[in-house]
């Protein structure tokens, strides 16, 4: 039997969110994601007006969402945001050349500058090439080395105020819980902040829009709204 979506709003409920519990329609659920990453972007200050941010696309779903719903919210409450992205292209054969394919349709679809940068160009080595050389053990460690610094020096070239990337409550429970098992208690109260780096502190800070949105809302909004 049909069940009435929550909000009021007339429709029939297609789903019980994942954070709430909440029956809801679709359009209903698109509205409650979004606002609270509103609320999220309002309540911590993550940006001024006029500044120029980059969304660190790696064609995954969360950063797929994450762009789609700032264009959203830039131009629902006037942010006054000028949304760039920026991809790395860490050379693995097979996987970030198929998602940069999905970033170069969300450059299509919201008409935003991308610029990608690739490990070879900026290290003269692929990860490839650097797995074909150590092995496949502590690989990623290189990998999340290079790209952070990757990210900062895209940063600097597109000359932006600020990096958003697309970790999720989820990604920040994880990091959490291996910090604690590593007993580095100096990583464990840094892994929460919402903003992390400064200009003060010469780095370009980053921000985590989506630090209170679920994974599992973030997959559905994701299929719901055809975005990957
Ligand atoms: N190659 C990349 N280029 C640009 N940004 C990246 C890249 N890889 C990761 N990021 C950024 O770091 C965030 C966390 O990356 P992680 O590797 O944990 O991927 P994830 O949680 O699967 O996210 P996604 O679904 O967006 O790939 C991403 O959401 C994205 O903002």
């Amino acid at each position: 039997m049909p069940v009435p979506c929550r909000s009021g709003c007339g429709r029939n409920a297609f789903m019980r969110r994942p954070k709430t519990g909440d029956v809801l329609c679709k359009d209903c659920f698109f509205l409650a994601f979004e606002t609270e990453i509103h609320n999220t972007i309002q309540q911590e200050q993550l940006f001024r007006p006029g500044e120029k941010v980059a969304i660190a696309a790696s064609g995954g779903k969360d950063s797929t969402v994450l762009a789609h719903v700032m264009n959203v919210l830039n131009k629902r409450y006037n942010y006054g945001l000028d949304l760039v992205l920026l991809s790395i292209d860490e050379g693995i054969t097979g996987y970030r050349d198929d998602s940069l394919k999905t970033v170069a349709q969300n450059r299509d679809d919201y008409g935003m500058q991308l610029r990608v940068l690739s490990y070879q160009e900026l290290y003269g080595w692929t990860m490839d090439r650097i797995v074909a050389e150590i092995g496949r053990s502590n690989n990623c460690t290189f990998c999340g080395v290079f790209r952070r610094q990757a990210l900062d020096r895209g940063a600097r070239l597109m000359e932006v105020d600020c990096v958003a990337t697309g970790h999720n409550a989820d990604d920040i429970a994880e990091t959490v819980i291996m910090n604690i098992l590593r007993g580095d208690t100096a990583r464990l109260r840094r892994c929460c902040d919402i903003k992390t780096g400064s200009k003060e502190a010469d780095t370009i800070p980053r921000v985590k829009p989506l630090k209170y949105s679920y994974e599992k809302e973030i997959v559905m909004y994701a299929h719901f709204k055809k975005l990957v």
